[in-house]
């Protein structure tokens, strides 16, 4: 189908499909790579920020950031266009529904499905910051639901500086409004704001001094469930100073307050609600934007309802949460559908959770032995791998070979910090690294320090047999669609044959003893994603890395050059 967009300038290499929509800054298409058949979102941007030389500079500079992040709970960011007669973003297409059109849909989506989201959210928010990235100017419509209920994030940093409160007024932090930079603050107080919103149908403010709002009028807590009240003014305090000190510290709190209120299922039973609520918005004509809400409605928030009338609305979502989870629950395995997955045990549905499965209630040994059998039958892969934090980068490129009776052969190109800076080309084959000089290859053992330390490293963070130590470790495990997450202790993955001494390493440098990680599979259970986090109750020490496969089984061998 013919399509324009702005200016009629296109991205090269995509045939556009259609509009997805658009706002402020410009228009959203789906679109498909001409030779990989992909499909992809492409933004356009349009007007003010196209025009902004300053922010289209700052832009570029968080594009070199934005294309290392990884995460479950962020859109992947591909490419940043620019030509003379456009510039546009191409990104991870996400087969969902924008958060604004769940709420402008159904209404608000009740404590779970809320809670969800805010722990995607922060989720996200963490490994973006961890990169160095804000947000700038997060709002409903930059949090995509997927089709299995997983909050992800849109539009980093697309918003030009000093333009951010404007942006999403209803969710701009008081500092913003007085000329503050976006920074980790802001992006905690508008994901709090979101959350009010889920809790209540409407934003915390609304009215036509946004600005004083933001800055002056009670925080309006009393309208969201109890348990859920300390979030809400920890989230929207007007002191930058006493909000969370980060998006990790803020999830803390959120699961304390979650397992307290709804117990330890909380956070499967609120992605299952998130997930019938969006594939409902999906279904449905999206109804047209309400006008804005009168200064009235700021006075009805500063009048306190009763605590019995909030809480009475709370038990009532909360019913009525759980009965659509179970309902869902029950349609799915009866189905048979491939997503199926283990109910979790609720407090309704079982009341001794089973002692022998991590918590999050996925069974590792099955999904184990699956994974061994499917890569066994594909030998190898092309990945690509990065380390990088506090204590060390490390990034590598190339191919592996499985062997059955010992660890993977890996073929790469490396590069590392200090002495291992250049980029060198490296074949680790069992316990040799030859590394190419010129024209020819020089080998040494595989424990050796430098390069070769550097490719054994690579080989123990990007194998499969560490992904599967991971799952076998997991004192946590919970399946969301395609991606299992969870969390190992370090002194057991220090024990682990294949990647033992790197987790010691990571034990060491960080002074952390667990590590949180995520693993993405394809339909046919192979790896496509692997991310491990490893951070210091500082919060000072953070290592993050992650591995990409691809091309299962369309790879030559890995030999030991001659
Ligand atoms: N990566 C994506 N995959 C699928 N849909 C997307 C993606 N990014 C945006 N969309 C959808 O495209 C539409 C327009 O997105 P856009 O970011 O332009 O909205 P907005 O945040 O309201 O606007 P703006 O940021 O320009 O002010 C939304 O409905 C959104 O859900």
């Amino acid at each position: 189908m013919a399509f324009t967009v702005v200016d009629g300038w296109t991205v090269p290499g995509f045939t556009h499909e259609r509009d997805l929509g658009g706002g402020g800054s410009g228009r959203v298409v789906l679109a498909v790579d001409d030779q990989t058949r992909t499909k992809v979102a492409i933004k356009y941007l349009d007007g003010a920020p196209r025009a902004d030389e300053a922010f289209l500079a700052r832009f570029r500079a968080a594009a070199r950031s934005l294309s290392q992040l990884e995460d479950p709970n962020v859109v992947d960011f591909y490419d940043f266009v620019e030509a003379p007669d456009g510039a546009a973003i191409v990104m991870e297409r996400i087969d969902g529904v924008g958060l604004r059109r769940v709420l402008a849909v159904q209404g608000p989506t009740g404590p779970l499905a809320a809670l969800s989201m805010l722990g995607g959210t922060l989720l996200g928010l963490a490994a973006a910051h961890a990169c160095d990235v804000v947000h700038g100017a997060l709002r409903p419509s930059n949090v995509l639901i997927d089709g299995h209920g997983n909050a992800r994030l849109a539009d980093f940093a697309t918003a030009p500086a000093g333009t951010e409160a404007q942006s999403g007024p209803a969710y701009a932090a008081p500092e913003l409004w007085d000329g503050a930079p976006a920074g980790v603050s802001t992006d905690l107080y508008a994901a709090t704001a979101i959350f009010f919103e889920c809790l209540t149908g409407r934003p915390p403010f609304a009215g036509r001094n946004m600005a004083k709002l933001h800055r002056e009028a009670p925080i309006p807590a009393e309208e969201v469930p109890g348990p859920l009240r300390t979030l809400i003014t920890q989230g929207l305090a007007k002191d930058p100073d006493e909000r969370p000190k980060s998006a990790a510290d803020f999830l803390g709190a959120v699961e304390d307050a979650a397992v307290s209120a709804y117990g330890p299922s909380w956070e499967a039973q609120g992605r299952g609600r998130l997930t019938e609520l969006s594939a409902q918005a999906a279904a449905q004509p999206e109804p047209k934007p309400k006008p804005a809400r009168s200064s009235g409605r700021n006075a009805i928030i500063a009048a306190a309802p009763s605590a019995g009338g909030s809480r009475g609305r709370w038990i009532a979502l909360a019913a009525a949460g759980l009965v659509v989870v179970a309902a869902a629950g029950g349609a799915a395995l009866l189905s048979g559908g491939g997503d199926a997955q283990p109910p979790d045990p609720t407090p309704a549905q079982n009341s001794s959770p089973q002692p022998s499965l991590p918590h999050g209630g996925v069974d590792p040994a099955p999904l184990i032995a699956r994974i061994d059998q499917v890569t066994a039958r594909a030998a190898g892969a092309r990945f690509t791998f990065s380390r990088k934090g506090c204590c060390g980068t490390a990034t590598g490129r190339g191919s592996f070979g499985l062997a059955a009776d010992g660890p993977s052969s890996f073929s790469m190109t490396l590069s590392g910090s200090g002495a291992t800076r250049k980029a060198a080309q490296a074949v680790l084959v069992r316990d040799v690294v030859y590394l190419r000089a010129g024209k020819r290859w020089r080998h040494s053992p595989a424990n050796g320090r430098g390069y070769p330390a550097l490719a054994e490293q690579i080989r123990q963070g990007g194998s499969v047999a560490n992904l599967t130590a991971l799952l076998r470790s997991a004192t946590t495990l919970r399946k969301s669609g395609a991606v299992y997450q969870g969390e190992a202790p370090l002194a057991t993955l220090a024990q682990a044959p294949a990647a033992g001494p790197l987790y010691a390493e990571i034990a060491r440098t960080t002074g952390t003893d667990k590590v949180s990680f995520a693993v993405r599979l394809d339909r046919g259970d192979l790896p496509v994603k692997l991310w491990i986090r490893a951070q210091d109750a500082t919060r000072k020490r953070t290592q993050v890395l992650t591995t990409s496969y691809s091309a299962w089984g369309r790879t030559p061998p890995v030999k030991a050059p001659r």
